[in-house]
C-alpha cells in the first residue's frame, strides 16, 4: 500500500453501561487497520460487535478509550485523532473528514437544497455558488427538482438517505466514513450511491465503509475486513 492517509494502532473503546450496574464493556478490542488514497476498505461483521463505534471513534463522535488514529492532514501534517483538540477535530470535519451516519439529522423548516449546502456554507461559501453546487448534487443523487425546496423532513427514506450521502459528499472530503450507505436503498437507488462512492474515490478519497451489503457495495470495494 501507498502511504496511508489514515492508520489506526490497537484502538480500544468501553463503554460503562450506567443503567445496568455500571457494566463496563469493550466492542472495539485491540484494532489495527490502515488505508491509503483512491482505497474503498468494507468493514463487515455481525451487528453489534463495534463497527460503528469505530468510525465514531474516527470522527471523534466516541473519544476512543486508548490507541492511536494517525491521521495525514493537509491542514495539520499527521495527527493523532484520538487526542487532537476539538477545535482540530471540528476543522477536520469541515474540510477533510465526512462521515454519512444511518440516519439522516434534519432540521425542521430547511429546504433539501439547503440541508445539503450546509456543509459548504459552513466552509464560508458564499450561498449562490454553494447552491449551484447542490443543484448539481440533487440532479446527481436523482431527487426529483420538485422537493429542492421542500424539507426532508417529509422524504421517503431512500431519498433521505441519499440527502444525507450527499452531505458527506458534497464538501469533497479526503477520508470518508460511511455508515450502511446502501441499506434501505431500491436496486436503481443503491446503482446511484454506488457511483457516487466510486467517484469519490477514483478522485482520490480514501473510504472506510460499514455495510452487511458485500454482494452490492462490497464487489465495488478495495479491500474488505471481517470485524470479529
Ligand atoms: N454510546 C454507547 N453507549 C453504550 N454502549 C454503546 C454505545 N455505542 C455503542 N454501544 C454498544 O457497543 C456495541 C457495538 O455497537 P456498534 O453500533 O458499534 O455495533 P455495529 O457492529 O456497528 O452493529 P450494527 O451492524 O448492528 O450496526 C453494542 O453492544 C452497542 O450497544
Amino acid at each position: 500500500m501507498s502511504h496511508p492517509l489514515l492508520e489506526i494502532r490497537n484502538l480500544h473503546k468501553s463503554f460503562t453501561l450506567h443503567l445496568i450496574d455500571g457494566r463496563e464493556i469493550t466492542p472495539v478490542r485491540n484494532v489495527n487497520l490502515s488505508i491509503a488514497a483512491g482505497e474503498h476498505l468494507l468493514i463487515y461483521g455481525r451487528s453489534g460487535m463495534g463497527k460503528t463505534s469505530i468510525l465514531k471513534c474516527i470522527y471523534r463522535t466516541y473519544l476512543p478509550t486508548s490507541g492511536q488514529i494517525w491521521f495525514d492532514s493537509h491542514q495539520f501534517g499527521r495527527i493523532d485523532l484520538s487526542r487532537a483538540a476539538e477545535s482540530v477535530i471540528l476543522s477536520l470535519r469541515e474540510r477533510e473528514i465526512g462521515f454519512c451516519s444511518q440516519f439522516l439529522r434534519v432540521l425542521p423548516r430547511v429546504s433539501a437544497l439547503d440541508t445539503l449546502c450546509e456543509p459548504l456554507y459552513r466552509q464560508g461559501m458564499d450561498r449562490a455558488t454553494a447552491q449551484e453546487i447542490g443543484r448539481e448534487w440533487l440532479q446527481r443523487l436523482s431527487i426529483s427538482p420538485a422537493l429542492w425546496q421542500a424539507s426532508p423532513l417529509t422524504f421517503s427514506g431512500g431519498e433521505q438517505q441519499r440527502i444525507n450521502l450527499g452531505r458527506a459528499f458534497i464538501a469533497r472530503p479526503r477520508l470518508l466514513l460511511l455508515d450502511e450507505p446502501t441499506a434501505s436503498l431500491d436496486e436503481a437507488t443503491k446503482q446511484v450511491v454506488i457511483a457516487m462512492i466510486r467517484a469519490a474515490q477514483s478522485e482520490g478519497a480514501a473510504i472506510i465503509s460499514v455495510s452487511h451489503d458485500l454482494a452490492g457495495l462490497g464487489a465495488h470495494t478495495t479491500r474488505q475486513w471481517t470485524f470479529a
